[in-house]
């Protein structure tokens, strides 16, 4: 096939009108209802739709609506050097709206990022939202009220009723930061000091009983008496790894702003440095260490969250740990810019930094931990990746492997099997075993995997053991992999029996099918930093990736069994339907004679196993044994005669692969946004990603007018909010004239047919035999609830209560009925018992 004719297909695919996911890839905007307008008024401009039945809360709207919902926004006044001012401020939702072109957007966006939640990133206009746990991650990194007021007026374009954003926006601002991020809870020299840098704050704190009996006042100094030092300030902190010459490299991108612009946008958001001078004294008193938890408790149950900091550079009480980074290892710019949120003031902050797949949190992780220099304890969601963190720290960082101890039950395997211990316990091999497995000296570093450490069944003497040396020492920091995955009592358990200083969670997908991910605030700290997929893709962190989604017609004999069938059979029919085999076979030569390596993906261990078999391809699922997907993958990577695998989701996440640059998914596991974002991000990491025009592919094949087709939708819209563009092909250039495509034959296609019919119920279900299997979570879609998922989904109207945050966060779809057996009525949520009080209320005005 000819190059050019090779490419046709990806530029010409047909699209089926009114279906295209393409199209679906700008969110619109929902405005509320206007009061007095004529259902006849003319409309021009920008134009949203209008819940007809949603609440105003703005008495004077300057925007004229149409009886189909359409609102004309060409009234509103827009300020003085609009031009150059990049936001919107939609008074209906209070969702920030960016241009993403404007030459102050890569500004404006730290800032946003700040303060909100992205909703949806696509190239050219962005938009955002603030809610309760956006705000306070902006006052917990030394934003203050009025100055994200000042600049969110600054920014924004519009005149609104005479002020630049709408009253209840101002007024939300101010109800979620008026306490919030007030009172720091700081750990130094193994003392523990409340703190703020507004000492009536103090005072009023000190009129609770309990936090006053907590008070150490050992000069008897008046309750109106504080330790009154200086803000501290990151002079003097080095990060690692830093390199002047990356940050260069990467502003590069700006070097389209001219010095006016750069003075304009100064203007705008000088505030910034202002804001930096002014705060120069803060207030403390110190606190009985024993009686910490309980006045974190009270500060909750008071409105006022502590933020948890740790004066690391001035705590002589924890053995210091002898790491650093190797020289030639070099941070990139985000890297940096995350550590800097993280060690702003020269202390460490507990938080969550957010960055897509294959952007490197790993190293993230670690030059944290060489910055601390303390103790680090890091957990991982698989065996595999505490291997993988461990290879990562002898890579980049010069400690020692004698201090790294890895705590896994195959770990354990090993040193028996190693040592030739008899297996079932003598006293004397448990206790070796322990010995081998912890670090040597008084720091060091453990990794293990969340499980192993929050499993409170019966242990092994030798985890016992392990586990009382974990929980009977004070860690500098707590690294956790991974964090929306873990169930929240899982985590409580982690947070609670584990004494760590600082704690910082790493992911890429901060997002859940249920409601739980609100709670890994309180449990870990806020979000601290959230990096923008296009932006590392444009500046070649991450690769370019197209996406597309294959449809794939059903055989009508298929099709006919496939309406009749059990939900069970259902999957395996659209997993196996044979257009799917031949598209799959199609693009694996296509791609292979391109010089690309592919990875297909299928959940399904049947059509897994059945179509590697077919096409003579290696394949590795949950039952696998190590040394053969070792095998398999070094093959992969080494062997230029093995240029496709077939994984099931085994190879969700920790699997490194940076030859793999194209994915092509045949069978996946229901609506989870977070699993099509991890597969993805086995493709980000492409090492051709570099190379000119490079793109990677991502391919995901469904069967059509089939349940997958919905599960297909829900599974994208992670990828389309971060700005990817789910092309929608339904016919594949030149497959008819493939020679050698499996199934052709009508005959194939019914014995094929046969074999699923008569295949076990079981061979319907997923790959299970791994160790973390987080989308069975409570509120997954899956087959089970698939019925009351369909119905419970409803295009939501937006009103004021959202502006409250009473929605969930921001990449939360709202259904009801979440995991209710199929048919029955979807109930209003009750509010999570943990959540804390302000948000409970937030919580309760939905
Ligand atoms: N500063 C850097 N310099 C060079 N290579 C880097 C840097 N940061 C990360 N990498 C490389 O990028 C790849 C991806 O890193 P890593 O596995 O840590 O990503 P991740 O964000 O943890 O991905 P996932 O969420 O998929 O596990 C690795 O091969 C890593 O070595």
């Amino acid at each position: 096939m000819p190059l050019s004719a090779k490419r046709k297909f990806f530029d010409e695919e047909e699209y089926t009108p009114g279906l295209s996911k393409a199209k679906k890839t700008k969110k619109q905007v929902k405005l509320p209802v206007t009061d007095n307008l004529s259902e006849d008024e003319s409309f021009s401009g920008f134009q949203g739709l209008i819940p007809k039945n949603a609440v105003l809360n703005i008495t004077r709207p300057p925007y004229k609506m149409a009886p189909n919902g359409i609102v004309d926004y060409s009234s509103i006044k827009l300020k003085n050097h609009h031009a150059s001012r990049p936001l919107w401020i939609n008074p209906g939702n209070g969702h920030i709206i960016l241009e993403a072109f404007s030459p102050f957007a890569e500004k404006a966006q730290d800032f946003l990022i700040t303060i909100s939640e992205p909703v949806s990133r696509p190239s050219l206009i962005h938009e955002y939202k603030m809610t309760p746990y956006s705000l306070y991650a902006a006052v917990s990194v030394g934003l203050e009220t009025e100055a994200i007021i000042d600049v969110l007026k600054m920014l924004s374009k519009a005149c609104l009723c005479g002020t630049e954003i709408p009253d209840s926006v101002i007024e939300m601002i101010r109800e979620c930061t008026i306490s919030y991020g007030k009172v720091k809870l700081l750990l130094k020299q193994n003392r523990y000091f409340v703190e703020s840098s507004h000492p009536e704050v103090l005072q009023m704190l000190l009129q609770d009983p309990a936090i006053a009996e907590a008070r150490i006042n050992s000069d008897g100094a008046a309750q109106d008496t504080f330790i009154t030092n200086k803000a501290p300030t990151d002079k003097g902190l080095v990060i690692p790894g830093k390199n002047d010459a990356t940050a260069d490299t990467d502003n590069k991108a700006k070097e389209n702003n001219t010095q006016d612009d750069e003075l304009l946008f100064n203007t705008v958001v000088a505030i910034d440095k202002e804001d930096e001078e002014d705060e120069d004294e803060v207030h403390s008193f110190e606190i009985r260490s024993e009686k910490f938890e309980n006045v974190k408790k009270r500060c909750n149950e008071l409105n006022y969250p502590m933020l948890e900091e740790y004066d690391f550079r001035n705590d002589a009480t924890l053995a210091p740990l002898e790491i650093d980074l190797k020289p030639i290892t070099v941070i990139r710019p985000y890297q940096e810019k995350c550590l800097s949120k993280m060690f702003g003031n020269g202390r460490a902050r507990s938080g969550i930094i957010v960055l897509p797949c294959g952007a490197g949190k790993t190293l993230v992780g670690i030059t944290a931990a060489c910055t601390i220099k303390k103790s680090c304890l890091v957990l991982c969601t698989s065996a595999v990746s505490v291997m993988q963190w461990k290879q990562q720290f002898l890579q980049w960082s010069n400690i020692k492997e004698s201090q790294i101890s890895v705590f896994t039950s195959d770990q354990k395997e090993k040193v028996r099997i190693t040592l030739r211990l008899v297996p079932f316990d003598d006293y004397f091999s448990s206790y070796l075993i322990y010995w081998l497995t912890k670090f040597i000296g008084q720091s060091g570093i453990v990794i293990s995997t969340y499980s192993m450490v929050a499993n409170t069944r019966t242990r092994s003497y030798e985890a016992s053991k392990m586990m009382d040396f974990i929980t009977g020492r004070e860690w500098g920091f707590i690294l956790l992999d991974e964090v929306h995955v873990v169930p929240a009592n899982m985590f409580r358990r982690v947070v609670t029996t584990i004494a760590a200083h600082t704690k910082l969670g790493l992911t890429a997908t901060l997002v859940r099918e249920d409601d739980k991910i609100q709670d890994l605030n309180f449990l870990i700290g806020p979000k601290l930093y959230e990096a923008n997929w296009m932006d590392l893709a444009s500046k070649g962190h991450i690769a370019n990736v197209q996406c597309a989604e294959v449809w794939c017609d059903m055989t009508p004999e298929f099709y006919a069994e496939y309406l009749k069938a059990s939900s069970r059979k259902r999957m395996l029919l659209y997993a196996m339907n044979p257009n799917k085999l031949q598209a799959c076979q199609f693009l694996i030569q296509y791609h292979e004679e391109r010089g690309d390596k592919v990875i297909v993906f299928s959940d399904n261990v049947y059509a897994l196993e059945k179509y590697a078999r077919l096409l003579g391809v290696p394949f590795i699922h949950g039952k696998t044994k190590p040394p053969e997907r070792m095998y398999i993958l070094s093959k992969f990577q080494h062997d230029s005669a093995t240029n496709t695998i077939f994984l099931s989701k085994v190879g969700d996440t920790s699997i490194d692969l940076p030859e793999a640059t194209c994915l092509i998914q045949i069978s996946s596991h229901y609506g989870s946004r977070r699993q099509e974002a991890q597969r993805l991000g086995r493709i980000l990491r492409a090492k051709r990603r570099n190379d000119e025009g490079f793109n990677a592919f991502f391919y995901s094949l469904v069967s059509r007018d089939t349940q997958e087709m919905f599960y297909s939708t829900k599974r994208q819209q992670f990828l389309i909010d971060q700005g990817y563009a789910f092309k929608v092909i339904t016919k594949l250039e030149g497959m008819e004239k493939a020679p050698n495509l499996v199934y052709r034959e009508h005959n194939e296609q019914m014995k094929l047919l046969g074999e699923v019919l008569v295949a076990n119920d079981n061979a319907a279900d997923l790959d299970n035999d791994i160790e973390a299997n987080a989308d069975d979570l409570p509120g997954t879609v899956t087959s089970r609830n698939f019925n009351s998922q369909a119905k419970g989904i409803v295009r939501r109207t937006t009103n004021m209560k959202s502006l409250s945050g009473a929605d969930h966060m921001a990449y939360f779809e709202g259904s009801g009925g979440h995991g209710k057996p199929s048919g029955s009525t979807p109930k209003k949520k009750a509010p999570a018992k943990e959540h804390h009080p302000l948000f409970k209320r937030q919580w309760m005005k939905r």
